[in-house]
């Protein structure tokens, strides 16, 4: 079985958790957007859903297959929010922002009642920080928040590179700006044997808008593999 194979067998099985008229968090990226294409077929089939997405390239894509928008302040509570994410660790806690999508996700997540992961199993970890922890900041002061992340990871025993993402454009590279117009830094710290502690202390500082640490925020994660599509709960 190929990735994408394995990204719609999870994306397929989210798909039985949507009922009908329900107001839905619409994550982003490659998985998601496995969904979202099973998602607008059911829609044009007559399924009626309430769609929050959690980006632009996603409400894009909601938009081309006609999924129902709304616009979180017009749905300020959501029943159910299914997405994809970077890392799984065993209690569900997720680095996610790959995709540079997690502040907007963070939040719709925070406003649904219930939030799914849906993944592969090669996002299944022991521990969260082998992917590079995305960390949106204001443009300005960059240097001067990069200082004092940099002292909090030293304050916690973290070390590794943190970069600020770029992006190809035209054959040249040019800073990452997210929907919300912030710069990523991305934090190759290897390993984070304390996340919450870690999580608390980027929140902390002037200048860090959000992070990819999801922590205590999904209640089910939807993970395939060649075997087949488990769930498992929080
Ligand atoms: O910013 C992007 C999101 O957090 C994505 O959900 C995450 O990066 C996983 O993306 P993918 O399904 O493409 O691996």
């Amino acid at each position: 079985m190929d990735a994408r194979s394995l990204k719609i067998a999870a994306a397929k099985v989210a798909l039985d958790q949507v009922e009908n008229g329900m107001r839905l968090g619409i994550g982003s990226g490659s998985t998601a957007e496995e969904f979202v294409q099973l998602l607008g077929e059911k829609v044009a089939e007559g399924f009626e859903v309430q769609g929050v997405p959690t980006s632009e390239r996603t409400a894009r894509l909601c938009l081309e297959l006609g999924v129902p928008l709304f616009s979180l302040d017009e749905l300020p509570q959501l029943d159910l929010t299914i997405d994809g994410a970077d890392e799984v660790d065993p209690k569900l806690n997720l680095i996610k922002g790959g995709g540079g999508a997690h502040l907007r996700e963070k939040i719709v997540a925070a406003a649904s009642d219930r939030m799914i992961v849906i993944a592969d199993e090669s996002k299944l970890v022991d521990e969260l920080g082998a992917f590079p922890l995305p960390i949106e900041v204001m443009p300005f002061g960059m240097t001067s928040t990069l200082i004092h992340i940099e002292a909090l990871a030293s304050g916690l025993g973290l070390a590794g590179d943190i970069v600020q993402r770029q992006r190809q454009r035209d054959e040249r590279s040019e800073a990452y700006v997210t929907d919300g117009g912030h710069f990523i830094l991305d934090a190759s710290f290897g390993r984070i044997p304390d996340a919450e502690a870690l999580a608390n202390g980027l929140a902390a500082i002037p200048g860090v808008v959000e992070h990819g640490l999801f922590l205590n925020m999904a209640t089910a994660a939807i993970i395939a593999s060649p075997a087949g599509v488990r769930m498992l709960n929080a």
